[in-house]
């Protein structure tokens, strides 16, 4: 039997860290860090990620503060919220939370972020400098799945990984970090020939597809470290992974639940990723 990841767990053990950082940080220097998130629209799931959001971050002792836009707010409105906050000296994190309304063009949002503020780590500045090393805004899940995959305390130097899909948000920055941690990566996708053969290879697989219950205990390594990023729903409408759990825990040797994996560990690295951003606008 596999052992469980409690992301819960680690990422209330985190928080706790991050708080008294904070603390000390806010002790020292006389500023709260402060973080903004931008709500549009009435999406019932978002609504729920941004409450817990301000409550965890109020909890750490951050300064937050909700900008909830009706769902017919035009791009240029949207943008001129952007632009307010990046020349607001209390502001040390924007995040505009997705998905937007068809009407808006995310990227075109996310690129009007000032990439010092861009604690969600999508702006192109940050992607870029994620992908050659320097100094950059981690995005969050990408982020709390690599503390998922040390708290195992296995290393990951030398490890084969395999990333399943090739998302901006998730796959393709988590390759980025497993990289940097020297495991050697392969990112396989929809149009990956058989599959199976490539995940057989995977000390650690991350899983980012979409797809309820698509990894099965024959795309396993025996002990393989395996990290469910999806939020899918089964056939009872049910919370569950783009793993199949029941399946994969007698074979995997580590495995994250959905829920109780990655998700809550997202918001734990917006936080730290707050304070990294105060720290950096103070001098
Ligand atoms: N601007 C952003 N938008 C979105 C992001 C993001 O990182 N930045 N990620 C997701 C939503 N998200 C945070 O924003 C998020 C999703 C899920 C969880 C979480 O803790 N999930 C729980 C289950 C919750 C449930 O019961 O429905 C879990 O997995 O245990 C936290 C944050 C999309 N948008």
């Amino acid at each position: 039997m596999g052992h469980i990841i409690n992301g819960k767990q680690i990422a209330a053990q985190t928080q706790v860290s991050i708080t008294e950082r904070i603390e000390a940080f806010t002790a020292e220097t006389g500023v709260k860090p402060g973080l903004t998130v931008v709500l549009v629209g009435e999406d019932q799931a978002s609504q729920v990620y941004v409450r817990n959001k301000e409550k965890r971050a109020v909890a750490a002792g951050i300064n937050s503060a909700v900008i909830r836009l009706e769902a017919t707010t035009s791009e240029a409105e949207l943008l001129a919220v952007v632009e307010q906050l990046n020349q607001a000296e209390e502001v040390h994190g924007i995040l505009v939370q997705l998905p937007l309304p068809k009407t808006i063009d995310a990227d075109k949002v996310l690129d009007r972020i000032s990439p010092l503020k861009d604690v969600d780590g999508f702006h192109p500045i940050n992607v870029g400098n994620l992908a050659i090393g320097k100094e950059a805004f981690v995005p969050c899940t990408p982020a709390g799945i690599i503390r998922l995959i040390k708290s195992t305390g296995e290393t990951i130097a030398g490890k084969e990984a395999v990333v399943v899909g090739r998302s901006n948000i998730v796959g393709k920055p988590v390759a980025q970090l497993l990289l940097q941690e020297n495991a050697t990566v392969t990112i396989a996708h929809s149009r990956t020939t058989d599959l199976a053969a490539v995940t057989k290879r995977a000390d650690i697989l991350v899983v980012a597809t979409g797809l309820a219950k698509f990894i099965k205990k024959e795309h396993l390594k025996p002990g393989a470290i395996v990290i469910d990023v999806g939020m899918d729903r089964d056939e009872n409408n049910r919370l569950c992974g783009d793993v199949d759990f029941d399946d994969c825990i007698d074979v995997a040797g580590y495995l994250t639940p959905v829920p109780g994996g990655v998700g809550p560990m997202t918001i734990t690295m917006l936080l730290e990723n707050t304070l990294i951003s105060a720290e950096r606008h103070t001098n």
